[in-house]
């Protein structure tokens, strides 16, 4: 993910902001600096958050009565789950009387075996993919589907791939994309055939960038194109003239040059809110294996409680900065068309799940809506005296950071100091090296081991009233020692910096405090 510093930030001694890249790379903007209230001894940061985004007006136009359904991996572990997805499918039928619009992920694990298959092909020289063969010939056996015609052929371009990776003894991020993009590929043609032969619905599958989701060429974290919408709405306008249904891949699409590309690691919820920002849907339904959004990581905290309504920007949050129930960035486009989205338990329908909304429509009493938690963090220090009453110094800080794509987390400022985290999964340590390596030429710079953690608590402005001090209480109780802390101007997430080897318990403290 890129920096959103690509504009110089200007902040005061003691100021600090925490920046969220969510919506970086086509909203470079500078962001305000806000007094902050100071903790003892712990680098305090007050902080933008999710950056605010445009909204539809009120007058917006009327919504489209249909329903987007997205179903990740867990509801389609096998052949008996999707037949509880069909009945859920039905279930939109009989409501409105309108085909949905469905979206499916890989079957159960199928992205990691594939992703594993490509690297056994890569360092081992080995071509197996006998897991992925095997759920997809079950799926078709139960189902008294012809696996020649529907999954053969996919199967043997992937076993082709698989031994062009291990002769060319190469796996490159686009090759990857082309890999896991079997498992969406896989998912539809059987649910379409099985709808279609089975149910007697005018089914169709689709692959995503046959429906026009087009985007950028940066390899398994893509970003979708603006034109998607308008592709999108055109492609799916003669699906709702003729109400068919269509079964569509989630996660994949195409960059411009017809490269397969992913949007990240759960990116089948981006595909749904897509296709529902661009038709305006009433409502897109995201079908999980957990009773909607939780209060925290249920692995971590058994008693976590279902939430059962949380804002865009709460949400947003909530999946940036950690919580993996969530794509981070699908909340952007449902938010900007005000599409609500609704998360639901396929193993558990009849529990109303987690409605996902505007600000406005919440009603909700408790000051921490929810406690997410952000692994593999590391900290960088940079020291210097050129700070004190000096202009510009940040904006060259920052200007480095956007030359080598770095993103920040969390930031908090001293005199002479400036404090940053730094997600890892998206960082090459050799990218940081280099990074260090230029800071260093006005500044003493350190990086941590990637052994810290961030633990945000999600709260609305208006109830946040001492949730800092209450959770900082709460760590102290539990002997967990804060390294960083930093609440966001839109105060939407207050996060808090500590060794990762104290994140379960901090998690579990924190959750008791708020969720007793
Ligand atoms: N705050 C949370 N609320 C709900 N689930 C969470 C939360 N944090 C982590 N999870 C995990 O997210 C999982 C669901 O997301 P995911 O596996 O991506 O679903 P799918 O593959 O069906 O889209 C749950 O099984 C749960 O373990
Ligand atoms: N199959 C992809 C995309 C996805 O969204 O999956 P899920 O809906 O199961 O999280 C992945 O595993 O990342």
């Amino acid at each position: 993910m890129h920096s959103a510093f690509a504009t110089p930030v200007p902040l005061n001694n003691h100021n600090a902001t925490r920046v969220n890249p969510l919506f970086s790379r086509h909203c470079e903007r500078p962001i305000a600096a806000r007094p902050s209230r100071r903790v003892p001894k712990v680098p305090v940061a007050t902080s933008t958050s999710t950056p605010p985004i445009a909204v539809a007006p009120l007058e917006a136009p009327a919504k489209l009565d249909r329903v987007v359904c997205k179903f990740g991996g867990s509801s389609l572990a096998n052949a008996e789950r999707l037949k509880e997805v069909t009945k859920l499918v039905f279930g939109q039928v009989e409501r409105s009387e309108k085909m949905p619009i469905v979206v499916l992920s890989a079957m159960g694990p199928t992205t990691n075996e594939l992703l594993s298959a490509g690297d056994r092909a890569l360092k081992d020289g080995v071509v197996d993919t006998s897991s992925i063969r095997l759920r997809a010939y079950e799926a078709c056996d139960t189902l008294s589907l012809n696996k020649q015609d529907l999954v053969d052929p996919l199967l043997h371009n992937l076993d082709e791939l698989l031994v062009g990776i291990k002769f060319i003894k190469e796996l490159s991020p686009r090759t990857k994309d082309y890999l896991v993009s079997f498992g969406e590929r896989l998912s539809v043609r059987i649910f379409a055939a099985h709808l279609r032969q089975n149910e007697g619905v005018p089914a169709e599958h689709v692959d995503a960038y046959n429906a026009g989701f087009v985007t950028d060429s940066n390899f398994t974290r893509a970003e979708l194109l603006d034109e998607t919408y308008t592709n999108v709405k055109k492609f799916f306008d003669k699906y709702i003239e003729d109400d068919h249904l269509a079964v569509v891949t989630g996660f994949i699409a195409k960059d411009e040059q017809g490269n397969i590309t992913t949007l990240g690691r759960g990116g089948s919820d981006l595909t749904a809110s897509t296709i529902g920002a661009s038709l305006n849907t009433s409502e897109v339904q995201v079908w999980k294996d957990v009773d909607g959004i939780l209060s925290t990581d249920p692995r971590i905290v058994s008693e976590a409680v279902p939430i059962p309504s949380i804002s865009f920007e709460e949400a947003a949050e909530m999946a940036f900065f950690g919580a993996k129930v969530l794509h981070p960035i699908a909340m952007q486009p449902a938010m900007k068309y005000n599409v609500p989205v609704r998360v639901k338990n396929s193993y558990n329908p009849d529990h109303p799940g987690t409605v996902i909304v505007r600000r406005r429509d919440l009603d909700s009493s408790n000051p921490v809506t929810a406690i997410s938690l952000k692994r593999n963090v590391q900290i960088v220090d940079i020291v210097s005296t050129r700070m004190l009453g000096a202009s510009g110094f940040l904006s060259e800080v920052f200007k480095c950071f956007a030359f080598h794509g770095v993103s920040v987390d969390m930031i908090a400022t001293s005199e002479v100091s400036i404090s940053m985290t730094l997600d890892n999964t998206i960082c090459e340590s050799e990218t940081l090296l280099k990074l260090k390596e230029d800071l260093s030429e006005y500044a003493f710079v350190t990086l941590s081991e990637r052994n810290k953690a961030i633990i945000s608590l999600v709260s609305d402005s208006s109830r946040s009233t001492n949730v800092v001090g209450r959770a900082v209480c709460a760590l102290d109780r539990a002997g967990v020692s804060v390294l960083m802390i930093s609440q966001g101007a839109s105060k939407f997430n207050i996060s808090v910096t500590i060794e990762a080897a104290d994140a379960s318990a901090a998690v579990q403290a924190v959750h008791r405090e708020f969720f007793p």
